[in-house]
């Protein structure tokens, strides 16, 4: 999450919950290009298809670290708002997920409903691509740094993506080409909010389990909560992981996009939001997220080259454009016909 001011705030996260054993990769030397660091960077995204960024001791780094703290700031105040204002910018699924969504819209695992608020704010509305969108008024007031936030996370995911082309044998910008900033796409940053609780309800899911559409999310907190079921365990209470934030890092997942793109090579794992473990269910939960999507003339055809195995004969080749292939999983997902459940992490080509 962001800097150590925000974990500060809150109470520590407790010793004694199971957690994730998710990498922890380093952003400078991603940038310096350290093979190692490469190398577990795609280990990582083919196991949990997770891994903690620790963005300290980089220059860029520790300004995306303070954007981040902008943008919990700017979560806390857009929050603050009166419930019938907030209700006047709500989100219109599954076509405009832009805006507000209110608690107890969504379906979770155990049949209840969600205690998540979002709010998402459109990548092409803060930097000018689309006609301006009204939103909540801290969101309109704090355009620049929105901006800022955006562009500085999108520089962030650049450098991952430019170690997975390399890892896959991609041509270099292979990816980052797919999600550039001046093109429209679906590309959001998503402030979220779970209440504190004064008799907190340990199992209680905040947001169900799901794995994330686009190409990977960027996502910041200092609260407790954000649990992943590992690869190859039964959803049952007992199997799910939590992450651990960590002051100075981010936590990074890769989504269903880039699992199509590499024929299942990369992971998209299953993850959901639960009651913050032990004190910090007492304060509330802010997390921000960035969550890149393709540009929406791109394909969720399989990519060409490298290690990612060509489609079989037996298989058929996705050809849909990536908004509809997008808006068909979401239909799924809310109509109850598509349970989610972790993608990829398959065998490479020799
Ligand atoms: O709040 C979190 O920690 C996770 C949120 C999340 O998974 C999402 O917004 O897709
Ligand atoms: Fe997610």
């Amino acid at each position: 999450m962001p800097t150590a001011k925000y974990f500060d705030q809150v109470p520590a996260f407790p010793p004694d919950v199971p957690l994730a054993s998710l990498p922890k990769v380093s952003f400078p030397a991603l940038q310096k290009n350290s093979d190692a660091e490469s190398k577990r960077l795609f280990d990582a995204c083919r196991e949990w298809g997770f891994f903690l960024l620790d963005l300290k001791d980089s220059n860029e780094g520790e300004i995306m670290l303070h954007d981040a703290g902008n943008m919990f700031d700017l979560t806390a105040e857009t929050f603050a708002l009166d419930q019938a204002t907030l209700d006047s910018y709500a989100y219109k699924p599954p076509h405009d997920l832009t805006g507000y969504k209110q608690k107890g819209k969504l379906k979770t695992d155990d049949g209840k409903t969600d205690c998540m608020e979002l709010y998402s704010i459109k990548q092409d509305d803060m930097l000018g691509n689309c006609p301006p969108r009204m939103n909540a008024s801290p969101i309109e007031s704090k355009r620049s740094d929105i901006r800022r936030f955006i562009q500085d996370a999108n520089s962030v995911a650049n450098v991952v993506l430019a170690h997975l082309d390399k890892r896959l044998g991609l041509q270099a910008g292979t990816l980052s080409a797919l999600s550039p900033l001046d093109q429209i796409s679906e590309t959001s940053v998503r402030l979220l909010l779970r209440q504190s609780q004064a008799s907190p309800q340990y199992n209680c899911i905040s947001l169900g389990g799901h794995t994330d559409i686009g190409t990977l999310t960027i996502l910041f907190n200092a609260v407790g909560g954000l649990q992943i079921l590992p690869a190859g365990h039964e959803n049952t209470m007992a199997n799910w992981r939590y992450v651990k934030p960590e002051a100075g890092c981010a936590i990074v997942n890769i989504g269903d996009t880039i699992v199509e793109w590499t024929g299942g090579l990369l992971r998209s794992s299953l993850h959901r939001v639960i009651t913050a473990p032990g004190d910090q269910a007492l304060v509330p939960r802010t997390s921000v997220a960035y969550l890149v999507r393709p540009r929406s003339d791109a394909s969720m055809r399989r990519l060409h080259g490298g290690l990612i195995p060509p489609v079989r004969p037996d298989q058929e080749d996705e050809l849909r454009p990536v908004n509809e292939w997008a808006a068909w999983r979401t239909t799924q997902i809310i109509r109850g016909e598509l349970k989610p459940h972790t993608r990829g992490g398959g065998k490479a080509l020799d």
